[in-house]
């Protein structure tokens, strides 16, 4: 009998959820022998490298054909930068392309979800800026992981507003002292003391982000405290695996999601801020992810 089998009387039973060694997975995908469980064993490594959470769906994410497909057609945003190749060919905006499609806005939630814990993990460790906030507004939260986070460690904030596009929040679960809220960032975002916003101004234009943030600051208090996390390109190109990993991450924002969307730099970021309203820019590097 195998490891995941058991007997009901005298017949043989599967049990469900017994976790296969990768031997096992292969015996059932290629029943007629052959391949390497060592090389399966080496790409489930690295798909649950991230404590209990897996970074397998952020890797399909990244890898499904509307998504690929794109790669051949980086060109066309250099011939017309007015358009992304994603929505060149697919007719629509990647997220409301994924929106469309169950599997697909599932999948982005999940995704997201397995690549920003770990991320913020490290960001609650040195990060100190959320004293004094009672209400928090996650712009773009996806499921609501990171308000999650926040409220475990800040217990002092008592309300978490997880903000984002209404078939993204329709299926959050629910998570205490968190209320998901539908809506659309460029009309209006809610009423908070502080905003939150994570891998969200990257995706977009100048002027959209310049109004994401105007939308921020009418949702603030006086003094109020926008806290963007975001990549941040260094001043000068080098050959830092990190560099080249957010350059990397650049030309995919171009490619899927602006033509004209791009990862910045920290003076960038600053300009944008102040166009906004936000007169002072501080910069926390979290270089440990
Ligand atoms: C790259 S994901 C980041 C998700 C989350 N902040 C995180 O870091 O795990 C960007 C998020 O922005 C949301 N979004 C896109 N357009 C939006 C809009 N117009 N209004 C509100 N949220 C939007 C997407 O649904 C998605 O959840």
């Amino acid at each position: 009998m195998e490891d995941n089998e058991c007997r009901d009387g005298r017949k043989k039973v599967r049990l469900a959820n017994t976790p296969l060694s990768a031997s096992q997975i292969l015996t059932r995908i290629l029943p007629s022998g052959g391949g390497d469980a060592e090389n399966l064993q080496r790409i489930l490594r690295l798909l649950t490298s991230y404590g209990g959470l897996s970074y397998a769906p952020y890797v399909l994410q990244h890898h499904q054909d509307a998504l690929m497909s794109m790669w051949p057609l980086v060109h066309k945003a250099i011939l017309d930068p007015t358009i992304e190749p994603f929505l060149k060919v697919h007719g629509e905006p990647a997220y409301s392309y994924y929106g469309k499609i169950p599997e697909m806005n599932g999948l982005m939630r999940k995704a997201m979800s397995g690549v920003s814990v770990p991320f913020m993990t490290s960001v609650l460790e040195g990060y100190n800026g959320f004293k004094g906030v009672k209400r928090l507004v996650d712009v773009g939260g996806s499921a609501g992981d990171c308000l999650r986070m926040i409220l475990q460690k800040h217990r002092f904030i008592c309300e978490g507003i997880n903000f984002d596009l209404p078939e993204v929040v329709a299926e959050a679960p629910s998570i205490p002292g968190v209320t998901h809220i539908g809506g659309d960032m460029f009309k209006s975002i809610p009423a908070a003391d502080a905003i939150f916003m994570k891998w969200v101004l990257t995706t977009w234009t100048d002027d959209e982000c310049k109004l994401i943030m105007e939308n921020c600051y009418k949702a603030l208090p006086a003094g109020g405290k926008l806290i963007a996390c975001e990549p941040v390109l260094p001043d000068d190109s080098n050959e830092s695996q990190r560099t080249r990993a957010l350059l990397e991450g650049d030309i995919f924002v171009m490619t899927i999601y602006r033509a004209k969307g791009n990862h910045r730099t920290e003076q960038e970021f600053k300009q944008l801020g102040f166009f906004a309203g936000f007169p002072h820019l501080r910069l926390y590097r979290v270089l440990d992810y």
